[in-house]
């Protein structure tokens, strides 16, 4: 069952040895999941925690908090905040200037009359807006609003907090401005024109939840007709990473990827990518089934096999991967002993990995461990370090080489928080960019 409900529950529970463990398995026996634990007081009477809690529903969530309350004497529920609504109030991004204005000299500076000397060195050399200007450092995030995560075509503006995500992980794991755009027509030939009368404000255009297929054409139009990396993050980005958790999922059970046989669930523009990705590292059997046709005519253009049904895909494929936005497409009864399951929909998955596992999966993980935030930041990162002007396959697999580097052993994928990560994804792809310069 889907845990989409997150809250924020604040109690305060008696010092005495023992209450928090009951305040925990009240919870957990009550269908709740527990994450973050803050400790926000700690007195000699009481200490006071908030625990964030997901569960199914807000019906889940009143017996959750009822039971925490007869949990103990003396427990009390202080609030029940919704985090998540409160982090987005006034947006989560803002544009903020590097240097300071505190004197006149400073004014004259940074604005008239002092700018308009480099205004005149970069029209002399427009190479010089790489260095004198932001521009290097700035991706637009561009959106239609349609095919925001598996919510479908909610429109630009519902979709502006997925893009302020971006914003924000640019930011904080690589140090790039992120400048959402959002546009509000999904036709190839406006959305080409307007991203072109606007390119040169950015270093990259990373396109995000454009659905299929005008996803596709948008993305090979401007990747022939700009001089500046353009990459659908929800077709490579998540390929990128996809193929790490398999190579990783490979690894430990001792085969060759290139061996196995991969299913995709959904050709979509993840599913496509994904596929396309894995034929490109050398999967030999690449199986894919969509209930679009046109779907599926694409996985035969690039050289995959179609399967009629998700039950023929479950029943002969060793990885099995979803990216469908179809919450329970799968059964616990289709999984076969020994599979690997990666269902990547967001925000619920075709299958919880727990009940992929506990149906005999070897391994098995959701769309919030394997996300493309573990590859879009190094990726631009890198490909903005080397001034190159595309992203290509031998990059994206360099980058999902860096992933499985920086894995752990045992674990799918990395910590999308280890800094680390996008280090190593950033230079593998600069790296590439590089020789591929000289
Ligand atoms: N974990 C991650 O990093 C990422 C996850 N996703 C998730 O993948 C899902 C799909 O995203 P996109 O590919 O952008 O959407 P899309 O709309 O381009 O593709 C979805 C595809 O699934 C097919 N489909 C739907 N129901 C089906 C069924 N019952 N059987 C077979 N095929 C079916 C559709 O015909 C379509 O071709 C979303 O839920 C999204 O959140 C997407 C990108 C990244
Ligand atoms: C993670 C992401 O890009 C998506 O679910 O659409
Ligand atoms: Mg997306």
């Amino acid at each position: 069952m889907a845990r989409d409900l997150l809250r924020n529950i604040i109690v305060e529970i008696p010092s005495i040895p023992g209450n928090f463990a009951k305040v925990a398995t009240v919870i957990g026996e009550l269908g709740g999941e527990i994450g973050d634990i803050k400790t926000i007081k700690m007195g000699t009477m009481s200490t006071v925690r908030d625990i964030s809690v997901t569960c199914s529903s807000k019906v889940v969530l009143e017996q959750i908090v009822e039971g925490m309350k007869n949990a103990g004497e003396g427990i009390d529920i202080l609030a029940v905040s919704d985090d998540v609504m409160h982090a987005h109030e006034g947006g989560k991004i803002h544009m903020t200037s590097r240097v300071d204005v505190r004197s006149l000299a400073d004014l004259r500076r940074v604005y008239t009359p002092g700018v308009a000397n480099v205004c005149l060195e970069i029209e002399k050399n427009p190479d010089k807006a790489r260095y004198f200007t932001s521009i290097g450092n700035s991706v637009a995030i561009v959106t239609d609003g349609s095919a925001i995560l598996g919510l479908g075509n909610i429109g630009p503006v519902a979709g502006m907090p997925v893009m302020e995500g971006k914003a924000v992980l640019f930011d904080q794991f690589v140090g790039i401005s992120g400048v959402p755009i959002l546009l509000n027509t999904s036709d190839p030939d406006e959305v080409v024109e307007t991203v072109k009368h606007i390119h040169q404000s950015f270093g990259a255009i990373l396109l995000e939840d454009i659905g299929s297929p005008h996803c596709f054409e948008i993305e090979e139009r401007l990747k022939k007709e700009l001089q500046i990396p353009v990459m659908h993050d929800d077709q490579h980005g998540t390929a990128v990473v996809t193929l790490a958790a398999a190579l990783n999922a490979c690894r430990a059970a001792g085969v060759d990827l290139k061996n196995a046989v991969v299913g995709q669930i959904g050709l979509g523009a993840a599913g496509l990518a994904i596929s396309r990705m894995m034929m490109e590292y050398g999967v030999k059997e690449m199986w894919g089934t969509d209930r679009q046709e046109e779907a599926t005519n694409r996985l035969r253009e690039y050289g995959g096999t179609v399967l009629n049904s998700v039950e023929e895909i479950m029943e002969k494929c060793d990885i099995v991967i979803a990216t469908t936005g179809v919450e329970g497409l799968i059964k616990p009864e289709m999984v076969r002993e020994g599979q690997v399951i990666l269902a990547l929909s967001n925000p619920n998955p075709e299958i919880q990995p727990k009940e992929a596992l506990k149906a005999g999966a070897a391994y098995a993980a959701d769309g919030r461990l394997v996300n493309n935030v573990l590859g879009f930041p190094g990726i631009f990162r890198g490909v903005l370090n080397a001034g190159a002007s595309a992203i290509t396959y031998p990059m994206m697999i360099a980058a999902a080489e860096a992933i499985v580097s920086s894995t752990k052993q045992g674990d799918l994928v990395p910590h999308p928080l280890d800094p680390s990560v996008h280090q190593m994804v950033a230079h593998a792809v600069e790296r590439v960019a590089l020789s591929n310069h000289s």
